[in-house]
């Protein structure tokens, strides 16, 4: 599914990344001098193009750069070069002036969903207000039947009342994803969206994540580390040392987990 740069893609193009880079901290002793030098590059020339409608898992080892791809991706970070492109919009551009914060929040609001591992919903607020949430604060009209629909189609349409602390983990995780759906983004990102649920609340997860994509025609990018979650998806692009280190269409599991364990040849042979 990777488009080289400048390729026409044969469906429309939800998400380009072209030669995004990311390094964080230059002095991470804190000034002491021990330490000086040790910049961490965490994403290095990053080109990569989803198209619209695909569920693309991302994997890597631990600190190769997939949450800080998924955040750049999603205007949660910006780059420090490259350039990201939603929808055929550019939304970060290292060429240019970078756009506000608020004109960046304004964009995500539009365009991207997102689904954290720790859920992230407000404790006080029920399971219907925080669905609201990104409708209200990007000042849209809340179409209440809509809301309605997307908690029952996630099979909470009998808990709307309900706060968080009411209920499971994996029912948390399924507001978040109603969350994410309910403002109908383009890209909706999800990091580790299973990592702390059990494999049947996992299940169920996955499940409406890849209806997100086969029925309602939006584009997942999952992080995640379990090989069975990233079955799920279309495909899978592994990441080592903030780099792109393979691709892999129509993933099952076994042979997800076989690409992981040679990872790190891949990288030392420079395959
Ligand atoms: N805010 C930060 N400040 C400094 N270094 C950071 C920061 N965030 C990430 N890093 C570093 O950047 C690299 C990539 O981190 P990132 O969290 O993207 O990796 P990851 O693949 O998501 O890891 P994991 O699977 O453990 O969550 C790591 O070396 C990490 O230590």
């Amino acid at each position: 599914m990777r488009q080289p740069h400048g390729q026409t893609p044969h469906r429309a193009e939800a998400l380009r990344l072209v030669k995004v880079t990311k390094t964080y901290g230059t002095r991470a002793d804190g000034g002491t001098g021990a330490g000086e030098g040790t910049a961490i590059r965490a994403l290095d020339d990053i080109t990569l193009s989803l198209p619209a409608g695909t569920f693309t898992a991302v994997m890597g080892p631990s600190g190769s750069g997939k949450s800080t791809l998924l955040h750049c991706a999603a205007g949660l970070d910006r780059p420090d070069h490259g350039l990201v492109m939603v929808d055929g919009e550019e939304m970060t551009d290292s060429a240019k002036p970078p756009r506000g914060e608020a004109a960046l929040t304004r964009f995500r609001r539009t365009r991207i969903g997102f689904v954290f591992q720790q859920y992230n919903l407000l404790p006080t607020l029920t399971v219907a207000q925080n669905t609201i949430l990104p409708l209200k604060l990007a000042g849209r009209r809340v179409d209440r039947d809509r809301v309605e629909r997307t908690l029952t189609a996630v099979g909470l349409g009998d808990r709307l009342g309900h706060r968080p602390d009411q209920l499971s983990g994996g029912q948390r995780q399924r507001v978040a994803i109603a969350r994410a759906l309910v403002t109908e983004p383009s890209v909706i990102f999800a990091d580790e969206p299973t990592g702390a649920l059990d494999t049947r609340s996992a299940r169920d997860v996955l499940g409406l994540l890849r209806d997100a994509v086969r029925i309602h025609g939006r584009t997942v990018v999952m992080v995640t580390h379990d090989p069975v979650a990233a079955a799920y998806a279309d495909a899978v692009q592994f990441l080592a040392d903030g780099r792109l280190a393979g691709h892999l269409g129509a993933p099952t599991a076994d042979a997800v987990a076989e690409r992981l364990a040679h990872l790190g040849d891949d990288v030392a042979t420079g395959v």
